[in-house]
């Protein structure tokens, strides 16, 4: 049974809300000052606590901030009659999870106990999987937002978890479908063993086979030793293949038949060798729409695509843009060993108001070059760095005077496609699809426009391999 502690000094409404989430289920206990606040949370360990912000005794945001100290695993909910952006920001700074407006109906709290219930749950098990992942520990973040796409994919990433069976996220890129797959691992019956994630539009074609089912030493050119390949090596944990539309079709057929048998047949060896690995695939392509124009197996579309997740464009759940920055800001001060960073109150209304294309990804690059580039420990507006939607930048010529067209063409190709690099950490595949180019012709692209060798300031991995490498 989760614990609730409920501080309100309004006897009625605590009393109130005592009643309603008592008739729900909860244990709940009922302080009206930080005094005896300060008494319950030395007797108890409570799962949320639901907080006024004006309290006889203290400030709301000094409360937060004891209680994130005596209690750092409980999730705090505020309740305010102060709707401003302003107190909105400070509550989230102090540690809260989420906030509601005073008056609220009844039913509505009972929305938000059950999402930060579910949030704390999977923070308990991001933290088993942080512990427990040998690879990839680093980049172990937390779903965050509380929108109601948000709440119903982290319902079906609990429900899909416990079973056994094969799914298939769907969305843009940059929406955080790696962080649904590992999500749904840490949860999952296997998680002892490995989550191994390969992107498959990553690996040459004529590699894929091997890099997933290993191969044999000698078996062909370069193959000086022998590898066990990434089905085996997620046995009894979780394989995530991310880019799955990008799977040629002859390998295809082989990962039917090794879903099919439970076995994976090393290249150039002539026995299989037995798995237990799940599957979960992610794509930003319609699969359906591959497999109608014949570019993807049908009957390995049904296989893969047992449960279907959408993980939603961040444009769609602006709501959740408090929550996700608050989250980032947190990564980055470790990330970047700074202080506490805070947002200037017009960040957040700024950032609701751009296109996002590169979805969480963009958001986090925009404010990572802002926390570099800010001059003390607030990011301002200007700190950002957006592109101003109503001022068109006149492309002129080394005189001054304005370029022909297709100069003033290829000049804002160039920029729009750096601009599509920095966004996406350097990544080639990724800015293509945010750019709506095959990575071929982004290639193609890059080398005409003198962009071969380009390496992104926001990349973290270096220079990267030209297209013809
Ligand atoms: N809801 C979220 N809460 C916190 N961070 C998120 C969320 N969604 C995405 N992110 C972060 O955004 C970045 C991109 O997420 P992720 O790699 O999971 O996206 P993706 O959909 O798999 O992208 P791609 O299709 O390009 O591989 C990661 O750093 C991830 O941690």
């Amino acid at each position: 049974m989760s614990n609730i502690l409920i501080i309100e000094d309004e006897p009625v409404l605590n009393d109130n809300l005592n009643q309603f989430l008592s008739s729900k289920g909860y244990q709940v206990y009922s302080a009206d000052s930080k005094a005896t606040a300060k008494i319950q949370l030395s007797d108890h360990l409570f799962d949320v606590i639901l907080s006024d912000l004006r309290l006889p005794d203290t400030n709301g945001t000094e409360l937060i901030e004891y209680i994130k100290e005596v209690a750092p695993a409980s999730i705090v909910l505020v309740m305010t009659a102060y709707s401003s952006l302003e107190t909105a920001l400070d509550v989230f700074h102090c540690g809260a999870h989420d906030y509601i407006i005073k008056p609220f109906p009844l039913q509505e709290i009972e929305h938000k106990v059950e999402n930060a219930l579910q949030y704390k749950q999977l923070l308990n098990e991001n933290a088993n999987l942080r512990n427990r992942l040998q690879q990839g520990e680093d980049n172990i973040e937390l779903l965050a937002g509380s929108s109601p796409q948000m709440c119903e994919l982290r319902r079906l990433i609990s429900k899909v978890a416990v079973t056994n069976t094969n799914v298939l996220i769907q969305g843009e890129s940059g929406t955080g479908k790696e962080l649904v797959a590992q999500s749904i691992h840490a949860r999952s019956l296997n998680n002892e063993g490995l989550f191994v994630p390969v992107n498959v539009a990553a690996i040459p074609d004529g590699l894929v086979e091997s890099y997933l089912f290993g191969h044999i030493k000698g078996s062909f050119t370069g193959a000086n030793q022998t590898r066990e390949g990434a089905f085996r090596m997620a046995s009894g944990g979780t394989l995530f293949l991310d880019e799955i539309g990008e799977m040629p079709l002859q390998i295809q057929s082989k990962l039917l038949r090794v879903l099919e048998d439970s076995q994976v047949y090393p290249v150039g060896s002539d026995s299989s060798v037995p798995v237990d690995t799940r599957i979960i695939c992610a794509t930003h392509r319609d699969l359906e729409q591959m497999v109608a124009d014949g570019e993807f197996r049908e009957d390995l579309w049904y296989r893969l695509n047992v449960v279907d997740l959408a993980t939603p464009p961040l444009r769609e759940r602006m709501e959740d843009m408090p929550a996700l920055v608050s989250l980032i800001l947190q990564l980055l001060q470790t990330e970047l060993k700074r202080p506490i960073l805070e947002v200037d109150n017009d960040v957040i209304h700024h950032l609701m108001n751009q296109p996002l294309k590169g979805n969480v990804r963009e958001l986090k690059n925009i404010l990572e070059r802002a926390a570099v580039l800010c001059d003390d420990n607030t990011i301002r507006v200007k700190d950002l760095a957006l592109p101003s939607s109503d001022l068109i930048n006149l492309q002129l010529d080394e005189n001054g005077t304005l370029s022909d067209l297709n100069s003033a063409v290829e000049k804002f190709k160039q920029q729009h496609i750096v601009a599509a690099l920095e966004n996406t950490e350097g990544c080639r595949e990724s800015a293509a699809r945010l750019l709506g180019l095959s990575t071929a012709t982004l290639y193609r692209q890059l080398d005409k426009l003198g962009l071969k060798g380009y390496v992104a300031r926001s990349s973290k991995s270096g220079p990267l391999p030209s297209g013809d490498e």
